[in-house]
């Protein structure tokens, strides 16, 4: 979808911004661009909607070489979302996301269907937010209003430089994961610009890590952290690369423990004497469908009963596909040694802390093998 043949940008003072740089992005692909600040990534960016005219070499959109595309219809195609958002202070926010629609022609009543609809989908009641003005938003909302402008046209490339750099990191977590959440649902090709590495990680797809002016390795985050190519993005990478891990390994149903299985109809005597013949402290509580219901600890069951009646609510779980970070940040603040693991409302096992080490180990193995990181991805957990 873009693609960059031996592109250099050098400028007339005789800086060199990039230096010869290949690479693809796929459609419906996310690269993130990563490296130290002046390294040539908002270069790069620049370079596609022509904000910046290469050197030399060809960059191609879709198929063809932009160099010989009008660029404003160029930018037409392509959604910009950067960090000071540039909203415009005496325009509503409705009217600042029609802000591209307008321009194309769009009828009024129609482009501001679309703005109301863009909002929605970024998190923003179109009703509340809509005729506001920019200065009585929050700075994450204003970063809102500008992904959901650079959408409103519905265009097939999406670049984003820093967009979520302006905000605290509580609320840029916040937003990278609506982010992701929209991104499984519109499917843009997307560039985005960052210097944080955890951010690259987060969000790419694949993520290219920059050294001057050239990329120095361009995979998938977990190939990255687990196989960094040169000793200059291992030190990029950092040494806690082992814990970045977390966030792009997938919890699979192979890593699960089953633990002792009660049903809630069932009498506590005799769930107590199954626990007890299998050395365990508590059972899961499932029905008959295999549905999570809760879990009963072996003290609770000496009360007599039924089960069902003893049984506690379940708040540890995670859904299958969820990363690593999130089961083991489940497990920490329940103060819980395991987590459950659902598909739905289905009970599929327990992620215990031995087992999340060896999810760890099977997936440095894997990248070390150079295995594609099966359904790894952030779409498995926004779509549970
Ligand atoms: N108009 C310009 N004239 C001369 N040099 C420039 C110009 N714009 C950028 N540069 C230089 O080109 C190099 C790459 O800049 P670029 O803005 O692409 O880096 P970056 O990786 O995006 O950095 P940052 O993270 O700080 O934004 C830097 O050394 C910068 O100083």
């Amino acid at each position: 979808m873009i693609r960059f043949e031996q592109v250099t940008k050098r400028y007339p003072d005789g800086t060199t911004a990039v230096d010869g740089l290949s690479f693809e992005v796929s459609e419906g692909e996310l690269v993130t661009l990563v490296g130290p600040s002046g390294c040539g990534k908002t270069t790069t960016m620049m370079m596609v909607n022509r904000l910046i005219e290469p050197t030399s070499g060809r960059i191609l959109v879709g198929g063809e070489d932009i160099a010989a595309l009008d660029p404003v219809r160029l930018r037409r195609r392509i959604g910009y979302v950067i960090q000071q958002v540039g909203l415009f202070p005496h325009r509503t926010v409705l009217d600042n996301t029609a802000t591209v629609p307008a321009l194309l022609g769009w009828k009024r009543a129609r482009a501001r269907a679309r703005a109301a609809e863009l909002l929605d989908l970024v998190g923003l009641d179109p009703a509340t937010y809509g005729p506001r003005y920019p200065e009585q938003l929050s700075g994450g909302q204003r970063q809102r209003v500008g992904v959901a402008r650079a959408l409103a046209a519905d265009p097939p490339v999406l670049l984003m430089d820093e967009p979520f750099g302006a905000v605290d990191p509580v609320v840029r977590e916040q937003l990278q994961d609506e982010f992701l959440r929209m991104q499984a649902a519109v499917r843009k090709t997307v560039l985005l610009v960052t210097h944080d590495i955890e951010e690259a990680v987060r969000l790419g797809d694949r993520m290219a890590v920059y050294g001057q002016g050239r990329i120095e390795q361009f995979d998938t985050p977990g190939a990255v952290l687990g196989g960094p190519a040169t000793e200059y993005v291992a030190a990029f990478v950092g040494a806690d690369r082992g814990l970045k891990r977390l966030s792009v390994t997938a919890v699979e149903p192979g890593d699960l423990e089953q633990p002792p299985v009660a049903r809630p109809d069932e009498s506590a005597g005799r769930a107590a004497g199954r626990l007890r013949a299998r050395g365990a402290r508590w059972a899961v509580v499932l029905d008959a469908s295999g549905d999570l219901h809760g879990w009963v600890g072996l003290d609770a069951l000496g009360a007599g009963g039924r089960v069902g009646d003893l049984a506690h609510r379940m708040n540890a779980w995670v859904p299958v596909g969820a990363p690593l970070k999130q089961a083991f940040g489940v497990m920490l603040q329940h103060d819980a040694g395991w987590v459950a693991v659902l598909d739905g409302a289905r009970f599929l096992g327990v992620l215990t802390p031995a087992k999340l080490h060896e999810a760890l180990r099977r997936s440095v193995d894997a990248d070390a093998r150079g295995v594609p990181r099966g359904q790894v991805g952030f779409d498995s957990v926004a779509d549970a």
